[in-house]
């Protein structure tokens, strides 16, 4: 067997706050994050989401330490799975492509050419498989191929999702059972599965495979926890003002809350790494509801990091890659041409010239509003909580 990479991918935090602002910029520049009717609007409107979603966002970022660890803990992940790959004999070197702040995935690309590795896993750091997160990533490189004929020459293989693998359950059905031994009365803790949500369109209308993989998900590691505790799956982190997957974690706690529960074990279930929604939004925003609700234990479940057993089937999950049929980017999930996507739910498509004619109407009025809202420091963006 030729060299090795290994390619993670990863959605990339700011290492430091004036990071933040071109951070935002990066993923709502993402048509996979924000798609908008008319291409051209794309960078004007991030600009302008970024510029006004900074100031919240980097008070989260403060609360944490003024950074993302996500890279850390990206190349911690990275150096450990390339330890265990070449404790297993193979030649291997593993590669960290970030979407939306350094390393960037284009970054890491120019390394893999230099380096002149000829077979090449791609590894998403998401578990479960959205078009916002693993989706975005492929369709970035699937760019980068086909302009590339370096690139074509890559004997490549994606792995879309490995939620299912048994090491992974272990590992996470380990991590929780150790949360719920520490609690009181462990068997009356109610295990708690927080998953990042997306917008409700992307499941209904593009046809994303996230919301059942994450149900699928939560329902094998109950399975590997064998243990008789109550579990409920709810979503965090929503943004904007578009119908996102229910139930809406603040809403559920309090429903659990109400009937009674005063014990939760918190599983953070999209992502294998601490970052700003387990450190700031978990630990500290859903803490403080679940408080003031009446739980009276708020556990959180540590994210999977560099957990030995995780790591370890990483590096099976990539000799297995290796040794199945390639898996190429034509044959992974992508959202439907024209697909409405988050936030202009409510707008026509151009379908015929008075729908875009209107298009172009709502989009510029849009734009104004939005321009508004920036000089005015006040208006519906910032009371819908995304500014
Ligand atoms: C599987 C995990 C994730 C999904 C699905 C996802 C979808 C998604 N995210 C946004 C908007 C934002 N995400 C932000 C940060 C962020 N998102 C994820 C993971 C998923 N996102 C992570 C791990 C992080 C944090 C990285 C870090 O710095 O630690 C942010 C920025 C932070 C903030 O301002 O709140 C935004 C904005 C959308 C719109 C979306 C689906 C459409
Ligand atoms: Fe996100
Ligand atoms: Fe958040």
């Amino acid at each position: 067997m030729g060299r090795i990479g290994v390619l993670l991918l990863n959605l990339g935090g700011p290492d430091k706050l004036e990071d933040v602002r071109p951070f935002l910029y990066n993923l709502f520049s993402d048509p996979e994050i924000i798609r908008l009717p008319f291409s051209w609007l794309q960078s004007p409107l991030a600009w302008m989401i970024s510029s006004l979603r900074a100031k919240k966002s980097k008070a989260n970022y403060q609360q944490i330490g003024g950074g993302s660890p996500l890279r850390r803990i990206t190349e911690e992940q990275a150096s450990a799975l390339e330890d265990k790959l070449r404790q297993q004999g193979h030649d291997a070197t593993v590669y960290i492509g970030m979407r939306y702040w350094h390393p960037f995935t284009e970054e890491a690309i120019a390394q893999i050419k230099r380096d002149r590795i000829e077979k090449l896993v791609v590894l998403p750091l998401y578990p479960q498989f959205s078009i916002s997160t693993s989706g975005s990533s492929f369709r970035l490189l699937e760019q980068l191929w086909d302009k590339d004929p370096a690139l074509q020459a890559i004997d490549y293989t994606l792995v879309p999702s490995w939620y299912e693998r048994s090491g992974y359950l272990r590992a996470m059905a380990d991590l929780i059972a150790d949360e719920i031994d520490r609690a009181p009365d462990p068997d009356g803790v109610h295990v708690f599965f927080s998953a990042h949500g997306v917008p409700v369109s992307y499941v209904e209308e593009a046809g994303d495979p996230y919301q059942r993989e994450i149900e699928d998900c939560t329902t094998l590691i109950m399975q590997t926890l064998n243990r008789p505790n109550e579990y409920t799956l709810a979503y965090q982190s929503r943004v904007g003002p578009v119908e996102w997957l229910k139930p809406y974690t603040e809403d559920a706690i309090e429903d659990l809350a109400a009937q009674g529960i005063k014990t939760l074990a918190v599983v953070p279930i999209s992502f294998v790494s601490e970052h700003i929604e387990t450190l700031q939004e978990i630990d500290m925003e859903y803490r403080e509801i679940a408080e003031e609700a009446g739980i009276e234990h708020f556990q959180r479940v540590a994210a999977l990091n560099t957990h030995p057993v995780f790591i370890e089937d990483l590096a099976n999950l990539v000799t297995d890659a290796i040794d199945s049929p390639a898996i190429q980017f034509s044959e992974v999930i992508r959202p439907e041409k024209n697909m409405k996507m988050y936030p202009q739910e409510n707008w026509e498509w151009g379908m015929t010239t008075s729908a875009e004619v209107w298009n172009g109407r709502l989009a510029m009025l849009g734009l104004i509003a939005l321009l508004v809202e920036i000089l005015v420091g006040r208006g519906p963006l910032h009371a819908l909580g995304i500014m």
